[in-house]
């Protein structure tokens, strides 16, 4: 039975939505095309996910939309689109339902109105919105002593970090959840590489969370990897103990035990009193505030730590959206979801009555905020002569920073023990690939990060998220296969608005397919009310940042 947009609308409280950059409609333009924008002031209220991918997230949003509708939810998928994928055109159809109609009255919410004048300094902080409803001003009136002070803790823990003003998707966020309208919607946080989304989120849930009294596992953030996880929590760490605040993290390879005395904490028991073991479990309690997790680690909490409970959870924010939810990792979301609301009986109890903090509908922010400043540049060579092309290439960078990518772990391998036997190179070099243990990778991911290593030849496995201070160049010793893998690879590049060089080494035969990926890029990225350079057409990425 085919449902239109509009019924589904009133049925389902999920809303999943497809943006970034390799959407084949452009981001913004498929939401708006299936009604999303009009469909927010609808919802009744959404978990949403996003994706970077062409035609496997679709593939798998369908998958995914087997374990959500265990739960009673139906995914917004929109079919009957064209679908562009190595020049076939494809049309999706599903189980679910057809996109019949597409609604013309969709109104872009303008979240950035406004905001332009004051985005440029950290003054941000403390001072009151015009524009505010009255109930909002009364809370920050009564809260004003206590959320100034925050402020002003949270302003200095900034400048420590070097952050002297924040980037605009964080302004963006940072109004979306603390400014008018606080926080009213679910958002999905759509910006390129390097923009800063990691502290978009983080800054304001620690801003939320610093008036709390009780100390509760209330904000849990969820990331594909292990070193992308210990990356975020730094950036928690950095500014959650500013206002009191605990971070812990769960992400695997270290002993359970150790995690486990990290987040639970136990009572404190007098010494020659005979206690009843039930009655210890009972006062467990969680010793952080926020929790940084990779899923794995996450359920095996969840199924096994005495103590560890998600029913007090405020936010969650589910990181590399795409990748995390193409895998399913048992399930981690649905048990997720169940578990922050079993206290209230009915698990979507919160979404139907709106009782407690409502999870709101939908919001996509989705702006092109600033330029990323990629210089492309690409090189012709047969197979056989690629080494020495890049051997060259390599003394040319001189010594900078570089992440050369290759297609499989495999050819990381060869590429660093034949780099590393040219003795010409006066340069360090080190793999850092999936077929490493992970003590190995986090060692040399120090190592480069620390400017001990100058050059890193990496599969796959670096191209998310990772974050490098100084990495100037990025090569891709072999091409891409997806146009998401091209965006995230060029992407640990430029970041932070400084400016970086994307190499491609190219066989003859490869051309085409090269200038389809960029020509995509350029094309579809962004919509006509975004003006950027092509240059600057990269690396959209998306965080959803939810609350319960
Ligand atoms: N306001 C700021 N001022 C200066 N530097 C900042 C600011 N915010 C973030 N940064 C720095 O920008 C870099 C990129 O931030 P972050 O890793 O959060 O980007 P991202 O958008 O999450 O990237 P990706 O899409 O690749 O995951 C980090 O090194 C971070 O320290």
């Amino acid at each position: 039975m085919h449902q239109t947009i509009r019924q589904l609308y009133q049925t389902s409280p999920l809303i999943v939505t497809l943006t970034g950059v390799a959407n084949p409609f452009g981001p913004g333009r498929l939401p708006r095309e299936v009604g999303c924008e009009e469909g927010v002031a609808n919802a009744k209220g959404s978990f949403i996910s996003t994706s970077n991918g062409v035609l496997e997230d679709f593939v798998a949003g369908f998958n995914h939309g087997e374990d959500f509708r265990k739960l009673g939810l139906h995914p917004l998928i929109p079919i009957d689109y064209k679908i562009y994928s190595d020049k076939r055109e494809r049309r999706l159809t599903g189980p679910f339902f057809e996109v019949k109609e597409t609604p013309t009255s969709g109104v872009l919410t303008k979240i950035f109105t406004g905001l332009k004048n004051s985005m440029k300094k950290l003054q941000v902080f403390g001072r009151e919105k015009s524009g505010l409803r009255k109930k909002k001003r009364k809370r920050h009136v009564n809260e004003k002593s206590t959320v100034g002070f925050s402020y002003v803790k949270l302003e200095n823990a900034l400048r420590n970090m070097n952050i002297s003003s924040l980037f605009p998707v964080q302004l963006a966020v940072w109004q979306e959840t603390l400014g008018p309208g606080a926080f009213e919607r679910d958002i999905c946080v759509n910006s390129p590489t390097g923009s800063g989304k990691t502290l978009a989120y983080a800054l304001p849930i620690v801003q939320m969370l610093s008036t709390r009294k009780v100390k509760r596992l209330q904000a849990l953030v969820v990331l594909p990897t292990r070193d992308l996880a210990l990356q975020v929590k730094e950036v928690f760490a950095a500014i959650a103990p500013a206002v009191g605040l605990f971070v812990g993290s769960a992400v695997g390879q270290t002993s359970i035990a150790d995690e486990i005395s990290e987040l639970i904490k136990k009572p404190k028991l007098e010494a020659g009193v005979c206690y009843d073991p039930e009655d210890i479990g009972m006062e467990l309690e969680s010793a952080v505030d926020i929790l940084v997790a990779t899923p794995g680690r996450l359920m095996d909490h969840i199924n096994s730590t005495k103590g560890f409970t998600l029913e007090h959870l405020c936010y969650l924010v589910v990181d590399e959206t795409d990748r995390l939810l193409r895998e399913a990792y048992q399930s981690w979301l649905p048990t997720v979801l169940q578990m922050a609301r079993s206290n209230e009986g009915d698990p979507f109890s919160l979404l139907r009555t709106g009782a407690h903090s409502v999870v709101g509908s939908l919001k996509t922010l989705r702006k092109c905020l600033g330029y990323l400043k990629i210089e492309e540049r690409t090189r012709f060579c047969e197979a056989k002569l690629k080494p020495l092309y890049l051997v060259a290439l390599l003394q040319n960078l001189e010594g900078e920073k570089c992440i050369v990518f290759t297609s499989s772990v495999e050819s990381t391998h060869r590429l660093t023990t034949l780099l590393n036997a040219f003795g010409g190179l006066k340069i360090k070099i080190k793999e850092y690939s999936g077929l490493q243990r992970q003590s190995m990778r986090s060692k040399t991911l120090r190592a480069f990060r620390e400017g001990e290593i100058q050059v890193l030849v990496a599969s796959d496995a670096m191209t998310r998220g990772m974050d490098v201070e100084g990495v100037r160049n990025v090569i891709n010793y072999d091409l891409p296969p997806y146009i998401k893998t091209y965006v995230h690879r060029a992407g640990r590049t430029a970041r932070a608005g400084r400016s970086g060089r994307c190499f491609t080494l190219l066989q003859r035969h490869e051309v085409h397919k090269l200038s389809d990926t960029v020509q995509f890029i350029c094309t579809c990225k962004f919509d006509d009310r975004d003006s950027v350079s092509s240059s600057s057409r990269h690396a959209l990425n998306c965080r959803v940042f939810n609350r319960f």
